[in-house]
Parts: structure tokens; sequence; C-alpha cells
């Protein structure tokens, strides 16, 4: 029985169950040009121009003179080039001290046998080798320690242990290293020349047009401040975040004409880029952190950290209605989510009962207002400041910047083009669409006894396709407080302001308010009669019988077409969803089984994993993952794995054989019996054992 159950499953006696991360040896570590030399290899025509790799890339070349054929006399046009890509580089070109040690650096953490001295300590002179984080994939250089003076993120590498390479043949390991990084500067650099090219036919030929997020000022801020923020981090290794590069991942596939019922295309077995970066581009931009000092902003107001300004940097403070305000996403020490602080400058509150409304304003959960959380006064910018605390809403715009300013229009009308729309102004199912949004928005806060008083453009945020949400509630009820103020008077003022934004946006200028009958004559001319009647309404004399609940009335049945929409649109959302469903649990699982698989160092107790539950779920990993077939070759079957590890997480009954790799003992399991010994191993790790 056995034997028969070996020869269906081959599990190899001495296979290596990880790749062997090796610290440096002294020895290949301070291999010297004097005791390694680089081989020679055959002069190319025009080496002697070309400035050498190392150079650019450690600031010296130690085979210069000793055979290296490339040129060692950077010129400015190099420096330049040098400074532009690589900030390690540059602190390497300053670094001539000769080695003595080298050590190797990941995330932070030294590796156990590597010696990172302190500034200034005797080691100064020694070498540390890092990774440095200036692409995508991960680059090596040498830098002394003393040049070592700020945080460093050293992203790990996956699949490049130094001397991996196969062209490494006979060098030493740093020949070995500078050939491999050589090899990944070239192939970088074709491939960033490819892209640029790429993008140059683009701009050229057919535009792609940016989504809204991919205009907002804090998505193009994303691009330039990428620095890391110890505090955000709590203490955990800073890291600098490298700007994704949406472009490596789009496929751009020729469509197949005419493919047969059976066929599907590649793009259909994932999720639509568009979606992918736009979800990808919220997450990086809610990442978004600098070092408050550098920021010149407190460490921490109230129990908010991480304070990030949203406009553009260094910009003057924008007015808020008279007064001067800033804006900041920051996270809340409190829940850990990231959220909007509105600070309105040299702010003195002088009537507590100003604040009641804030409290009103924070029951109101409406998906086209954004949400009130609280308002607090602080001295922590140094002045008197009152901040208001919104949800964040990664890479939204305001209506203002998106239709208003030069290069909103700009954006819009290449986006009508591509949708064959020869028009500058908005389609009129996207004006419906947003009235519909804001008329909701009106009902429920009128409905709940309040005003709105901040329908504007510049206070109403995209925060996805044509979907918008009211911001800025309740700050014009605290900073305007008036204990005789008369709310059925404001929520008039909220419909002719309603009524003004539909004009300044179906005319596509925020100045056509101010000449209301031209404007109406050209949204007559250009838009159905029901929308002149809609703004006519609204733009008319404030009186009792003019409410919200009218327009609603007016425009009932575009508010179907909305909601087709929306369900449609949820469908599709929900749709990618349910295909994306997997990864997450799969993900969890593989984690679990990671944390618990080979940690003979755990507790001192060398056979952690090799009795009982752990036992088991080592030899499930080599059932999953380890196989081989019958002529030893590995089987790398993904059908296998997933199958595996989703019964393996639905815990079904369904047994499996599993052998240990000397073939000399053999377990009968089921699925349900592996996952528990992984729910009772996880949590004897997470439950402090010691
Ligand atoms: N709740 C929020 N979530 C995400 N981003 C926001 C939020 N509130 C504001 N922003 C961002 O901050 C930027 C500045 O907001 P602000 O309200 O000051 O708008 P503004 O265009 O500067 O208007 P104003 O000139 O009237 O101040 C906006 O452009 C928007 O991108």
């Amino acid at each position: 029985m056995q034997k028969s159950l070996a020869s269906q499953i081959v599990i190899p006696p001495q296979s290596p169950s990880a790749i062997p991360i090796v610290a440096p040896s002294e020895g290949s570590n301070t291999s010297t040009p004097e005791t390694k030399p680089a081989p020679t290899k055959p002069p190319s025509k025009g080496n002697a121009k070309r400035l050498c790799r190392n150079v650019i890339i450690h600031g010296f070349c130690k085979y210069e003179g000793k055979g290296c054929e490339f040129n060692h006399e950077p010129t400015n046009n190099n420096n330049n080039a040098t400074t532009t890509t690589t900030t390690s580089s540059t602190t390497a070109a300053t670094t001539t001290a000769a080695a003595t040690t080298t050590s190797t650096i990941h995330n932070g953490n030294s590796h156990p046998s590597a010696k990172v001295s302190p500034q200034g300590s005797p080691e100064n002179n020694s070498k540390i080798r890092i990774q440095s984080p200036r692409s995508n994939s991960a680059m090596v250089s040498s830098v002394s320690a003393e040049s070592v003076n700020a945080p460093i993120f050293v992203p790990k590498t996956v699949g490049m242990t130094p001397g991996t390479s196969s062209n490494d043949e006979g060098l030493g390991n740093d020949s070995k290293l500078d050939n491999y990084l050589d090899e990944c500067v070239e192939s970088l650099d074709k491939k960033f020349e490819q892209v640029r090219l790429h993008n140059q036919e683009d701009s050229v030929g057919s535009p792609q047009l940016p989504t809204a997020q991919q205009q907002s000022p804090a998505s193009q801020q994303m691009m330039s401040m990428m620095q890391p923020d110890a505090y955000y981090y709590m203490g955990t290794p800073m890291f600098t975040r490298q700007p994704l590069q949406y472009h490596l991942y789009t496929s751009g596939l020729v469509p197949v004409a005419d493919p047969l019922p059976h066929q599907r295309a590649i793009q259909s077995f994932f999720m639509p880029d568009k979606l992918r970066e736009s979800l990808t581009q919220r997450n990086e931009t809610t990442l978004l952190s600098a070092p408050a000092r550098d920021l010149g902003l407190p460490q921490e107001v109230h129990v908010y950290h991480s304070l990030y300004q949203l406009e553009e940097h260094n910009s003057q403070s924008s007015p808020f209605f008279g007064h001067s305000s800033r804006v900041y996403k920051a996270v809340s020490s409190v829940d850990g989510c990231t959220y909007t602080l509105v600070r309105i400058e040299g702010f003195r509150l002088v009537n507590e009962l100003a604040m009641a409304s804030v409290e009103y304003w924070r029951r109101i959960r409406h998906c086209n207002i954004v949400s009130i959380h609280e308002a607090f006064t602080t001295q922590a910018f140094g002045d008197s400041s009152l901040v208001f605390v919104y949800d964040y809403h990664p890479c939204a715009a305001t209506l203002q910047s998106l239709y208003f300013t030069p290069q909103g229009q700009a954006m819009m009308q290449a986006e009508l083009q591509a949708a064959g729309i020869n028009s500058m102004l908005i389609p009129e199912t996207t004006l419906w669409s947003y009235i519909t949004q804001i008329a909701s928005a009106i009902k429920t806060a009128h409905g709940s006894g309040l005003a709105v008083r901040t329908i504007e453009p510049s206070k109403i945020l995209m925060t996805g396709k044509h979907r918008i949400r009211i911001n800025d509630v309740a700050m014009l009820d605290v900073l305007q407080f008036d204990n005789e103020h008369n709310t059925a008077l404001q929520q008039q003022a909220d419909l002719l302001a309603f009524g003004k934004l539909i004009v300044s946006l179906a005319c596509n200028s925020p100045q056509s308010i101010h000449s209301l009958p031209q404007s109406v004559e050209l949204i007559s001319r250009y838009y159905s009669p029901d929308l002149k009647d809609v703004v006519l309404y609204l733009l008319s004399e404030p009186m009792a019988t003019k409410t919200v609940d009218e327009v609603i009335r007016m425009i009932g049945p575009r508010i179907l077409h909305e909601i087709n929409s929306s369900q449609s649109y949820a469908d599709g959302l929900e749709s990618e969803l349910r295909r994306e469903l997997e990864n997450g649990r799969l993900v969890r699982l593989l984690s679990k089984m990671g944390f618990i698989n080979e940690r003979p160092e755990f507790d001192m107790d060398p056979s952690w994993s090799e009795t009982g539950d752990r036992y088991i779920i080592k030899l499930f990993r080599d059932y999953v993952f380890h196989q081989v077939d019958e002529n030893g070759l590995p089987v790398v079957n993904m059908v296998h794995v997933l199958s595996c590890l989703n019964k393996l997480d639905a815990g079904v009954d369904e047994k499996i054989v599993l052998m240990s790799r000397d073939e000399e003992s053999c377990l009968i399991v089921s699925y349900k019996e592996v996952k528990n010994c992984i729910l009772s191993a996880f949590k004897d790790l997470t439950s402090g054992r010691k």
C-alpha cells in the first residue's frame, strides 16, 4: 500500500524546502580586485566613451586601470543623470574608503552576521551593502558606513540572492553583483526608454485620457512626495514608497477579431485596467506620508498624526468664506483610519453653542455628503485653530478644479472627444446624474432641519466617476454662528445655489451665473426643456412652496435612470469582487502556513514543526507545493495548489495521503483535520507562548 502510494507521490529525500539565504562570508565579502580580478571582456566599439556603470552606481570603479574598458571621467551630463536617478549613488560617489567588511541589510534590519557600525565608530570604514529601492527591480550598491546618515528602506529582493546569476561563473561576489547590477540597470534603461517612446507615441497619436483621479492634485503630489514618516509607521522600519508603474501592468493586447464562442480575451480574466489603476492609486494616495517636521507641521493634533497637506505643497492657505483655511489628511490614533482635517487658521471660538450644529451633522450619513466626524480647537499649529474632521476620499477633486480650470477643461474636452462627442458642454445625462445626487443630499439635510450652505463648485468633490459629494458641511454654521439664524431662509438659499451650480456646469463657466438670461437661453438651446424647467424653478423667488421635494418630483424620471445606472455599475463591481474574492482567503491561508512552517528556532524547540499538528502542516505543505513527478521533476501545477487551498479553507472531509520525505511514514488525513491543525498551531503561535 505504502509503496504504491509512494510511486504516486514521490518526495525527494533531500529536497530543500526553502532557498537558503546565506550571509556573505568574510572571504567573499572582502574580495578585492587584487585577489579576484574582473574577467576581461572583449572590447566593444564605443565602450571607451560610455560612462562606466560602476561610476554611475558606486561613484567609482574598482577595475579602473585594471582592465575595465569603460570611461571613468564623468561628464556634467552624466553626473546629472546620476543624481536624478538615484540618491544612493550620489552618496556612494563620495565614498572611496577601502572595503574591509561587507554586510547585507534587509528592510532596515541587519542580518545577524552583519556589522553595521554607528556613525563615527571605529568600524566606519566598513562597507555596507545596500539594496537600493531605486526601481521595481531591486538594485545593489556599496556605500561606506559614514555615508549612511539617513533612514533607508531596503526592499527585500525577490529571487535576487547575490551571486546567483547564471552568468556569474568564476567571478568573485562583488564582481557578480556588479555584473548583475549592470544587467539590471541596462535592462531597466531599455524598459524605461521603451516606455518613454511608447508614451511619446501615445501622446502624439491617440491621447489616453487620464481619469479624474489622475488629474487631482493629490495624485500629482503622490508622485513627487514619497517620503517616510517614522511616526506614521510607529517604529516599524522606515521605507521610501516607490510610485507604482501603472503602465507596466497594462496588458494592452490587440483585440481578437471575431473570437470563437469558447475563446476569451486574456483581459477578461482580470480586473479591468482602469478600475485596478484607480483603486491602486487611491490606496497609494491614502498612504502618502512625509515627516511632519519636513512639512513644518505638528507631529500630533488632537488624536491625529501623520498630517499631510492636501492642497499644492507650500501653497498659500485658501480663504474659506473670509477665513484662511488649510486641508490635511491625517491618521486617527483611535481607529487607524485616515481623515481629512480642515483647519481654519487663527480662529477664536467665542460661543460654544456654535459647535452644536456639528453634532447634528454628525448624525447625517449620506452617500452624497462628505461625513463630518468632529470639530475641535487646537493650539498645536502655533496659533488658535479650529479644525473640522471629515471622511477622507483619496484622489478627490473639486468640481471647480475639474470643470473650471484650464487644465480641467482641456481634459474634459479630450474625454468628450474620445467618447465621440464634439461639444465643449457637459453631456445631459451627466448633468442629470449630478442633479439627482445633489437633490438627494439636499433632501436629507433639509429633512433633518439643516441647511447645506456649501453648494458651490469649490465645495463639491468628485470622488469617483461622476460620483459627487458635498463637502465642508457644518463649517459655515460654526464660523458664522448666529443664535437667531433662520433655517428656512438658508434652505431657500440652498435651492438658489443649486440652480446656479447647474447653470455654471451647463454653460461650462462659473461666470454664467452673472448673466442669467443668456445662460438660460443657452441651456434651452442645447439641453432638454426639462432641464431648463428645473433651472428656472430653482432660480425662482424664494417662497414657502419652493422645496426640494418639488425638485425631486420634477426630476422623477431622471432619477429612475440614475438608479438603473447605479445598479448596473454595482452589478459590474460585484462581479469583479466575486472574481477577486478568493485571493484574500488564499493569501491569508498561505500566510498562516508560512508563519507556522519551518520555525525550528521557536522556543528553542527544534522539533516544533516536526511533531503533532505542525508535522501534518509541514507534510501538507510538501503535498501542495513540493511534489515531484516520476522523473523527479518538480510538479508546478497551479490548479493543484488552488484546489488544495480552497478545500483546506473550506475544511472539507475529503481525505488525502501525506507522506514524509523519507517515505517512511504516511498519514491519511482530511482537509478538515489539516485546517484544525493550522488553526491550533497559529493560535499557539499568536498566544504569546514562551
Ligand atoms: N474630504 C476630502 N477628502 C479628500 N480630499 C479632500 C477632501 N476635502 C478636500 N479635499 C482636497 O483638498 C483640496 C483643497 O480643498 P478645499 O476645500 O480647500 O478646496 P479648494 O479648491 O482649495 O477651495 P477653496 O479655494 O474654496 O478653499 C481639494 O481640492 C480636494 O482635492
